[in-house]
């Protein structure tokens, strides 16, 4: 069964009204949530206390991007604090590997980010040892942003490994989702879309939600793959 999912990205939240701002998208699978440290992308958001607070108020699972240095050293925490993903960047990471069982072994699903120039191939032999890939539809750091077609062919590429892997590890693409290109995104292979202007820059984030899934599922070409 066709199974595709929306993760609204509370960087175009109300950040001064957060907990409200979690409840206008009961209707998705997952938050996203984007953590920045002003080193590895030139952006700041929040960090540990604010994420345990948002798991504490949310009912949706947390899916955590961690857009930051020193990685090894930090995403662990994340898990801790009760993430059900947490996705560290391949570009900051000195062990991804170990990372990634680290965190499964506290309790997270295990993810692996690029950035929209970073190559696929180097990473598809870990592939077992994650739960989701993330692949940057613009160069991270901001919401707001077009997306960048030239990742498709990489989509493409990542949707064929997993397939051969035989396993339910998911696809996820991140910046510049809208009606448009989430249908070029689900096409390529696409099974998880991370959304922020176009949930929270409409004046109801729950339908929002649930017209990307629509149009996702119903994309021809889609994938049927099916994640937990
Ligand atoms: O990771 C991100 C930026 O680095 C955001 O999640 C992403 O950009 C979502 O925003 P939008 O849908 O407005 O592009």
């Amino acid at each position: 069964m066709r199974s595709c999912r929306i993760h609204p990205s509370i960087l175009s939240a109300d950040f001064a009204n957060l907990e409200a701002e979690l409840h206008r998208i009961a209707t998705a699978d997952a938050v996203h949530v984007d953590v920045m440290d002003n080193h590895f992308v030139p952006n700041l958001t929040l960090g540990l206390p604010v994420v345990r607070r948002i798991g504490e108020v949310s009912p949706l699972p947390l899916d955590v991007h961690l857009m930051i240095s020193e990685v090894d050293r930090w995403a662990p925490g994340y898990a801790d604090a009760g993430a059900s993903s947490v996705t560290f960047h391949a570009e900051a990471s000195a062990a991804p590997v170990k990372l990634a069982r680290e965190l499964r072994a506290r309790g997270s699903k295990a993810s692996l980010a690029l950035r929209p120039a970073t190559p696929v191939e180097p990473y598809l032999d870990m592939l077992p040892e994650l739960d989701m890939l993330l692949l940057m539809t613009v160069e991270p750091g901001f919401g707001g942003q077009a997306f960048l077609d030239l990742v498709l062919p990489k989509i493409r590429r990542a949707r064929a490994a997993i397939e051969g892997t035989g396993l339910p590890i998911a696809l996820q693409v991140d910046g510049g989702i809208t009606r448009d290109t989430i249908l070029r995104a689900a096409e390529a292979g696409a099974d998880v879309f991370v959304a922020g202007s176009s949930v929270y820059g409409t004046g109801d984030p729950a339908a929002a939600v649930e017209t990307l899934r629509n149009v996702a599922q119903a994309t021809p070409g889609a994938t049927e793959h099916v994640v937990e």
